[in-house]
Order: C-alpha cells, then structure tokens, then sequence
C-alpha cells in the first residue's frame, strides 16, 4: 500500500499537477508549505580572522522570513502554518535560535553542515560574488523518507549542500502543490577543498523535473548553469541581481523588479529572504511580480544585518496592513493551470507603501546598529568595510 499522501498520484501524473492550488478566502485557513534544507553553522572570515559566527543555511533565513510574512489564518494563532525538514549534527550550536526552536531539526550521527564564507575587502560590485564559500563539514542528506507523509500546499527546496536528493525533491513534488527550489540546492559542486563551484541543471538529475517546479530562482552567478533560455520554458525562472533588484522569465514574457534600499553588511541570507519573501507574496494572493517585490523587500532586509535577520514588530505590523490592503484572498493566482505573473496595478502602489517601510527600518539601524544585529558575535564594524552605497 502506497503511503497516505501518494495513493492518488496516478491521476495526478501528466495534469502539471503542483500548479494547481486552490483558493482561499482571507479568514480561512492559511495553505501551508513544507521547507526542505538542512540548517548550518556559517564561520565569516575577513584577511585571515574569524569576524563572526553565526546560524546559516537557507532553511533558517526561509523560515525566519515565513514566520515574519507568511499569511496565517486566525485559527492558526502566532505561528505561521509551515513544517522544516532540517539534518544537524549533535555539535549544533542554534537549537535555541528562534528558527531551529520552533521547527527543531533532525539530528543525525554525521556533524553539522558548515561554511567557511571568505569575504574580499574589495569593494563589492552588484554582480560579482563578495565572498568565497567553503564547505567544512556536511550533514547527512535528506532522504524521501524524511518527509511528513501529508500535502502541504506549497513547498521550498532550499539545501546548501547537495542535501536535498533528486528523490527528495520528486517526492516534493509529489506531496506539494507549488514547489519553489533555489538553484543552490542543485547545482553545488565541491572540490577536493570543500570550494564551492557549480555545475550546469541541465546535467544534474534534477533537470528532468523542472516541467513539474512552479519557480525556481538562481542568483547572477548561478544564472549561467541554470541557462535561462532553457529553464523558462519548463518554469519561471527569477535571477536575483543583488542591490539591483531581480528579473523574471517565463515562457512569453519577462519582468525586472526595482530593489529597495540597503546599507549591505552581510549578503549571507539575501537570496535565501528573497525567495521567502517572494513565497510569501504569492501566498497573499499576489502575481510573480508584485509577490518578487516582497522578495526584494526582505533580500534587502536580510543584507543589512548579519546573519538571520531580526524585524521589528512595527515593522511587522505595517506590512501586514500593507499586504492586506492590497490583496484580497490567499493563493488566488495559484489556482487552474497558470499563475498570474504580470505586475498588476497594485504594483506601483506597493513598491511605494514597501520603500517607505524599507526607509523607517534603514533608518532605525543606522541610529541603532545592534538592533540589527540580531544578537549574533559577528561586530557590524568589522563588516561594514564591505558596505555598498
Ligand atoms: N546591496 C543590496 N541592496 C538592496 N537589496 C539587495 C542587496 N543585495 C541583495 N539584495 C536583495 O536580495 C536579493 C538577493 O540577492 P543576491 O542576488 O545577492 O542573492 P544571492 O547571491 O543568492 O545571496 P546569498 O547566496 O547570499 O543568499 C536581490 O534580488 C535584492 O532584492
Ligand atoms: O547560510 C548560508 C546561506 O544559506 C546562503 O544562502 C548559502 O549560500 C550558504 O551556503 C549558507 O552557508
């Protein structure tokens, strides 16, 4: 007997099935997401010296930014409706991170997935990459089997190391109706030295299954070995570009998102808070590009900070008025065959409400830089020599 959530897949096969998504009306219940990626332990290193260590992996800044934006439905009291399956070791340092707190991890035999992330004092450009990753050490893979046996109805790849397996993200797949993957978690390669380089999709066994992903954002540096052109045919693809915003590419048409302000003191985390962010728009109910405003909205929060990104309740609270006004029901573009991708006419209007919520926050932490520094070790002074304008 085939488990629970699989029994009906056989009609499912060939109807494109993780684009469907149904309705829900603002007062429901919110639809909830299963994020796939194993929590880390990032070791930031300027000339030489340990400037900072602090709680990694996509999984943490994902969940961070859910639990910050996702629509909950006012029975699901303060959490928002989303299970994490995460591997770390028995060495894990953040278990009482408010993260890995409230979507404890699995713990395994194998030590806790690390990074040592080398930053240049070069002055940053927008595209050329800032820091040189490492891979110290690497938890064991996320198998099928540890995935809940249940339907969400959207979900995340977000691994950082290989350890979101082929058969994990079909199962994926299977169990989610949108599933959203980050080329990182596909296209990482390792050499003998733990460096981190990459390999094109279209050799990976992942290739085969971008008909059935709904969206899949690859970074400037990785945009080459997803290739584009290819990709957008099979699903939208989002190429984030850093302090210059982001792009969008389906089959038929493309979008560029403007960004929002930020004084950059630790890119660790931007793509990983844009793609929750981005999540987290379409899950309001809104298309690709307004829902990547979001995306660049919480990509920039996630720059000004080090490590996972703390945000103030009035913040908090402003956006959620914002995004309540300018949508009216959860997921409405997810549903029949297509999501709506083209920017609506709230988009203008929610740039302009977002920017001057992006301003307030700028602006608080530059009057008070530990506020944003979410209580990690890492000082702000020693990373603010790789601020861009
Ligand atoms: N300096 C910046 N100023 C404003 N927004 C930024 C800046 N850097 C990044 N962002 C926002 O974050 C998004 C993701 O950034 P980026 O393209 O650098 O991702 P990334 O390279 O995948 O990051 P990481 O691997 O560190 O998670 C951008 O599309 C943009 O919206
Ligand atoms: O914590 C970071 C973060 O999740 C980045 O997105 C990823 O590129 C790094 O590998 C990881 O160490």
């Amino acid at each position: 007997m085939p488990p629970a959530a699989e029994q009906d897949d056989a009609h499912e096969e060939g109807e494109n099935q993780q684009l469907m998504m149904t309705t829900t009306t603002k007062g429901g219940p919110a639809p909830e997401g299963l994020v796939v990626g194993s929590y880390c332990h990032d070791v930031l290193i300027r000339g030489g010296r340990v400037v900072g260590e602090t709680l990694g992996g996509a999984a943490a800044f994902v969940s961070n930014v859910l639990d910050a934006a996702a629509p909950r439905g006012e029975e699901q009291g303060e959490e928002a409706p989303f299970v994490v399956v995460s591997k770390v070791g028995d060495d894990f340092a953040y278990a009482s991170a408010p993260a890995p707190a409230r979507r404890p991890p699995l713990v395994c035999a194998s030590p806790t997935t690390s990074f040592h992330a080398q930053f240049s004092d070069a002055a940053a450009s927008a595209h050329a990459p800032d820091r040189e990753l490492r891979l110290v050490c690497a938890c064991d893979p996320i198998y099928p089997a540890d995935l809940p046996d249940r339907r969400f109805a959207y979900g995340l790849a977000v691994g950082v190391a290989g350890e979101v397996l082929p058969e994990t993200l079909e199962r994926m797949i299977r169990l989610c109706r949108a599933v959203l993957v980050d080329a990182q978690a596909l296209i990482r390669a390792f050499d003998g030295d733990g460096a981190v380089g990459h390999v094109a999709l279209e050799d990976t066994p992942y290739a085969r299954l971008l008909p059935r992903v709904a969206f899949l954002k690859a970074s400037s540096e990785e945009a080459p070995y997803v290739g584009v052109e290819t990709a957008r045919r099979r699903c939208c693809v989002i190429v984030t570009e850093g302090r210059d915003g982001c792009r969008l590419y389906w089959d038929g048409g493309e979008a560029c998102v403007a960004p929002f302000p930020a004084v950059q003191v630790d890119p660790t985390g931007a793509g990983d808070s844009f793609l929750a962010g981005f999540a987290a728009g379409l899950l309001w109910g809104l298309s690709a590009t307004d829902a990547a405003l979001l995306g660049n909205f919480f990509g920039a929060a996630a720059v000004a900070q080090v490590g996972v990104p703390t945000f103030h309740p009035k913040m908090l609270q402003a956006l959620k008025e914002i995004l309540e006004e300018n949508t009216t029901e959860y997921s409405p573009c997810m549903n029949g065959t297509t999501f709506s991708f083209e920017r609506s006419n709230v988009h203008h209007e929610l740039h302009t409400a977002l920017q001057e919520v992006a301003r307030l926050m700028s602006e608080q932490q530059q009057a008070d830089p530990a506020n944003g520094n979410g209580g990690d070790i890492c000082s702000t002074q020693e990373l603010n020599s790789s601020r861009t304008a």
